[in-house]
């Protein structure tokens, strides 16, 4: 469905997209993770034809976007929620765009209604909160139903009642076989939504899978009654270790090689837990060092 290959981008001399290639699939939510200034929304940009890459493409259903009749019809695109007149009213704004998508009028009330927005249909686009500009924003992308998503950031902003809401609108649009696209730079932010992550830093991808594959535990807690010789044997078998009780040590590796080195080792071990890292750390861990 969606296609980018080797997608670059250089600014002042500065690589700030660096080779991004991946395909997505229909049926699936797809989070693009990275923290601030990553390179995220350069790269939907590229995706979508607004910035130009400086090496490789992106295509979409075949095509690059903007060479599509009617690229509305093939992605709705929600890349800067802030960019829509203030003076308009909401409805006024999605009716003038379906008005131009050739999509019937009575579709606006049912996109409003859809992303919880009914009620301030009415109001001026200035009196919005960002929440409200970002439900705007999925509406707009949503108008034409189309078969793929392409989101910057959408749940900025939002309350937990519209997290919950939109996380269900994203799920049950790729449950219909429809494709997602969503950045984010909080990890807890889309644990839930996506069936894959790409994580992205410094314009490089460093991470892609489920995000469950990539909380696997790496590290392991262990109590003992010889706190040195545990920790030497497992320092030259070549595990990070730190102290971190009287009787406790952390060890970068498997609980079962951690046990395996203890028993080889003569020690005694009182306990053996796996240490899972947070999300947070994770993120860390993929996205510096060694990119810059
Ligand atoms: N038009 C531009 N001219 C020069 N530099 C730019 C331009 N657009 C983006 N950049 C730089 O490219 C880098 C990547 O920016 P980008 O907005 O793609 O990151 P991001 O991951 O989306 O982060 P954020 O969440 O902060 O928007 C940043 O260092 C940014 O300053």
């Amino acid at each position: 469905m969606l296609v980018t290959h080797g997608l670059t981008k250089v600014y002042d001399g500065r690589t700030v997209v660096d080779r991004v290639s991946f395909e997505l699939q229909p049926g699936t939510v797809t989070a693009f993770l990275g923290p601030n200034g990553a390179g995220k929304s350069t790269t939907l940009r590229m995706i979508c034809g607004l910035t130009e890459p400086d090496h490789g493409e992106a295509r979409i259903a075949g095509r690059r976007f903007a060479e599509w009749p009617n690229p509305s019809y093939v992605a709705g695109v929600l890349l800067d929620a802030a960019a829509v007149h203030p003076g308009r009213t909401g409805r006024g704004y999605l009716r003038t765009s379906a008005l131009v998508s050739g999509v019937p009028t009575r579709r606006v009330d049912e996109v409003l209604h859809q992303v919880g927005l009914a009620d301030a249909a009415k109001r001026r686009i200035g009196k919005y909160s960002l929440g409200m500009r970002q439900r705007l924003g999925l509406a707009h992308a949503l108008l034409t139903n189309p078969p793929m998503l392409i989101l910057d950031e959408p749940i900025n902003g939002l309350d937990p009642e519209g997290i919950r809401a939109i996380r269900q609108l994203l799920r049950d649009h790729a449950a219909r076989g429809g494709t997602v696209l969503l950045s984010s730079h909080v990890l807890s932010e889309v644990d839930q939504t996506a069936d894959r992550v790409l994580m992205i830093g410094h314009g490089r991808i460093v991470a892609d899978g489920p995000l469950r594959d990539m909380l696997s535990s790496r590290r392991t807690r262990v109590r003992t009654t010889d706190l040195a010789t545990l920790g030497n044997a497992l320092q030259q078998a070549g595990i990070r270790v730190t102290q971190v009780g009287p009787d406790e040590l952390s060890a970068e590796a498997e609980t079962a090689k951690v046990s395996e080195i203890a028993f080889a080792a003569h020690v005694q071990v009182l306990g053996l837990s796996e240490e899972h890292e947070n999300l947070e750390e994770i993120f860390f861990r993929l996205t510096s060092g060694g990119q810059g």
